[in-house]
């Protein structure tokens, strides 16, 4: 099949993933090049699992994953080279500064020394992380350490960029930081995909909202959208979860 000029960023379908219990049962998830695609839903969902699908990090059962027309299953290093996945779990090392961190991480993406440095020096200061380019991250806060885990993710120049719950944690400085640099990166055309529990930052950063229950899209759509399909104008982000979610067939069926 050829594949489309301007393919979406994200093509799922019939995605399914069992553990001891089927976890995520025939999933179908488009999200377009350009969009702030916030994914939605109770503990347990199965957004995390989703994701590390997307990033290569866990096999699916069933189903197919295209990013950017290319199958992930097919090619998994292209599809790779232009995604980053920014975990809910930073991890970094130790006894490494976060300078010398990216670098690394720049290094495995072959990007030549002179241009690793002035990237890392750019994500450093971007990320309000200068004071402590130059100390271990072993003795960095966890926040901090989410922002080097965010920076490494961003070296490469991702255009598709997944993160789980990248706020928690965060004071509002660090969360202003983090939030502003997903939306100068959206505004260049990026992809940003992230789960959130915080549905007030759903609600004003993305453009569209999914939400997952039982490892199934229950609905989708804008804030508008939502708001139309549970039938209620000038509703909260919150109301309308819990409306979606406790009517889903899914959560019937439970
Ligand atoms: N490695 C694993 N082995 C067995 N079960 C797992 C494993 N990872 C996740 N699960 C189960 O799969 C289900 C979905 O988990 P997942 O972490 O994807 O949900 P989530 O929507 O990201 O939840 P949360 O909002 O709490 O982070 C949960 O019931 C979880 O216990």
């Amino acid at each position: 099949m050829p594949v489309s000029v301007h393919p979406p960023a994200l093509v799922i379908s019939g995605l399914a993933k069992s553990y001891d219990r089927p976890v995520i049962t025939g999933l179908d998830l488009t999200v377009n090049a350009g969009e702030f695609y916030a994914l939605l839903g109770p503990n347990g969902a199965g957004k995390t699992t989703i994701l590390r699908m997307v990033a290569g990090l866990l096999q699916p059962d069933a189903g197919t994953i295209a990013v950017f027309g290319t199958d992930t299953a097919r090619d998994p290093l292209a599809a790779r080279r232009v995604t980053a996945w920014v975990s809910d779990e930073p991890m970094v090392y130790d006894r490494l500064t976060p300078l010398e961190y990216l670098e690394f991480v720049a290094g495995l993406w072959q990007i030549p020394a002179g241009d690793a440095r002035r990237r890392a020096r750019d994500l450093i200061e971007w990320l309000g992380l200068s004071q402590h380019a130059d100390a271990f991250c072993g003795g960095l806060s966890k926040g901090m350490l989410q922002k080097v885990a965010l920076a490494g993710a961003l070296v490469h120049d991702p255009r598709l960029i997944i993160l789980d719950e990248p706020l928690t944690g965060l004071d509002a400085g660090s969360a202003r930081q983090v939030k502003d640099v997903l939306i100068e990166k959206v505004r260049g055309g990026v992809t940003v995909i992230m789960t959130t529990h915080i549905l007030e930052v759903a609600e004003r950063m993305a453009e569209r909202i999914g939400v997952v229950s039982r490892g199934r899209l229950v609905a989708e759509g804008t804030l508008a959208e939502l708001r139309a399909r549970i039938g209620r104008g000038n509703t909260s982000l919150e109301e309308i979860f819990l409306d979606l979610v406790a009517a889903s067939p899914e959560t019937a069926a439970a």
